[in-house]
């Protein structure tokens, strides 16, 4: 059975490193999931891809269907998610290509199905996320990136936005005064969906672009696709380190 799933966001739609793949569609109560799941191998182990914004990438971030994401994983019996997110970067370490192992969340996002735990015919569910993010495997990320021999920041703050619009200056200031290092538009309610099932979930950041206000100008495609260019393929060498 398949227990490890990489969930890929903006700049990292597919993993080339998959080998012997399948797909396997799936439909969940909540609906359907982003896009096919797709199974195969990456270094001895069976690994479960899935594309959080559509194969192609059309699902802006508030539109996506977190709780089917998580509940397909669920089905094919995954136990561990590696969450893959480009993120902007609020404090001084996170220079754009960089990457980051989140160890707290702050969630700004609204109106969005946040909770597998709605139905009253049941009795109400509160789940503990006083770590949103698993210790272990947060540690397990932090030791690949150290073994791969990449600079990766072991903690920080991930403020999630409700997008699919970037922010303001005041809205960065604001949430760096919060203790936000990261800000990112996907990481709730992925996050705690996947801790209401009870799987292991940590999330591996890249830094895309400097923050609102955080450099001069305004934010460009352009300077998000080339930080992401850099920053996934580091990424992906501490994905393979870490799963092998
Ligand atoms: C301008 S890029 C913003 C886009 O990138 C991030 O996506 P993901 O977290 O899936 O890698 C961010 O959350 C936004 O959706
Ligand atoms: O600046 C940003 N803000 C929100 N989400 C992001 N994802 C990449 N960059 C950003």
């Amino acid at each position: 059975m398949t227990t490890l799933a990489i969930i890929g966001g903006t700049g990292l739609g597919q993993l080339a490193e998959l080998t012997a793949t399948t797909r396997k569609a799936i439909d969940t109560p909540y609906g359907k999931p982003s896009a096919d799941y797709i199974i195969g191998e990456l270094g001895a182990r069976e690994v479960v891809f899935l594309a959080r914004h559509g194969n192609p990438h059309t699902i802006p971030p508030h539109k996506i269907n977190y709780r089917a994401n998580i509940w397909g994983l669920k089905q094919l019996g995954v136990e561990t998610i590696i969450a893959v997110a480009a993120v902007g970067g609020i404090t001084p370490a996170m220079a754009p290509a960089h990457l980051a192992i989140p160890d707290q969340i702050i969630d700004y996002s609204y109106d969005r199905e946040h909770t597998f735990f709605s139905d009253t015919s049941h009795p109400v569910t509160h789940i503990d996320f006083t770590y949103p993010y698993n210790p272990e495997l947060r540690d397990a990320l932090i030791d690949a990136a150290t073994r791969a021999g990449i600079a990766a920041s072991p903690s920080g703050t991930y403020g999630c936005t409700q997008g699919p619009r970037l922010e303001s200056i005041a809205e960065i200031k604001r949430m760096e005064q919060d203790g936000c290092d990261l800000v990112g538009m996907t990481g709730m309610p992925e996050a705690a969906l996947a801790k209401e099932l009870n799987m292991r979930y940590a999330a591996l950041a890249v830094v895309a672009n400097w923050a609102a206000g955080k450099s001069d100008g305004e934010i460009t495609m352009s300077e998000i696709e080339q930080n992401l260019h850099v920053g996934m393929a580091n990424a992906a060498k501490v994905l393979k380190m870490c799963i092998a």
